[in-house]
């Protein structure tokens, strides 16, 4: 079988470690939410996530639907829009790096450099995702990805938010390879058409569906797939 014109990539799980996003980013976020709002609540980009808020929690405080949002982990648009904005910060004075795996980033280069289209498909918004991308251990990794998709391409559960990824990339879905940690994602992208691999790594503790093929990191995934050696 011929080797994936294309890697689309999860983040959390795949790329970078679950504790990163759960312990890290998602605690800085919500410490910093009050002051965040203090400072930044009447620029038109924040109005605009607070409308988006009132219009998916009708009747509700904005600020206590996003807390309400962040304490179940609930992948809602505004809510990923505001966490960028806020991440977006610590990037910028250093409190935060982007956590890659140490597999990782070698693999990526190798496989531009060998003409592999890349791509990025998470719940972090667009923003987010170049932000982590941008500020890694290992450098400015934007420039090595063709595209970055969000939520607003649609859930990452339903089959057609990846038929809508393969069409924005210009490529038939059976030359993109989809990398995840969620079966249920991996799932939806088969269902339209993708291949696909689950990342099973030890250190973040994910459980193999047996539904699909398995690594354990990126190099597993370039043997497997026929992909550049790092
Ligand atoms: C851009 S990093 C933050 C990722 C995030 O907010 C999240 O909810 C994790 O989602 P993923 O789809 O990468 O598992
Ligand atoms: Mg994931």
């Amino acid at each position: 079988m011929t080797s994936p014109r294309a890697v689309l990539m999860d983040i959390e799980g795949t790329t970078t470690s679950i504790a990163f996003v759960k312990d890290r980013l998602f605690p800085f976020a919500e410490a910093a939410l009050d002051g965040f709002f203090a400072a930044q609540g009447s620029a038109p980009e924040v109005a605009a996530i607070l409308d988006q808020v009132r219009a998916a929690a009708p009747g509700q405080d904005p600020v206590a639907a996003l807390r309400g949002w962040m304490a179940t982990d609930a992948k809602v648009t505004p809510l990923k829009a505001l966490q960028g904005l806020i991440w977006r910060q610590g990037y910028a004075d250093g409190r935060l790096k982007g956590h890659l795996w140490p597999d990782v980033a070698a693999c990526l280069r190798a496989w531009h450099a060998g003409g592999v289209t890349l791509a990025v498909y998470s719940s972090g918004s667009v923003a987010a995702q170049r932000d982590l991308f941008g500020h890694t251990e290992h450098g400015d990794l934007v420039p090595l990805f063709r595209g970055f998709f969000d939520t607003r391409v649609g859930a990452k559960r339903e089959a057609p938010s990846y038929a809508a990824i393969a069409a924005a990339l210009g490529l038939p879905p059976g030359d993109i390879l989809f990398l995840s940690d969620i079966a249920e994602e991996l799932d939806a992208a088969a269902a339209a058409g993708m291949r696909v691999c689950q990342l099973v790594r030890p250190a973040d503790g994910t459980l193999a569906s047996g539904r699909h093929p398995e690594e354990a990191d990126f190099p597993g995934v370039a043997r497997r797939f026929g992909l550049p050696a790092a």
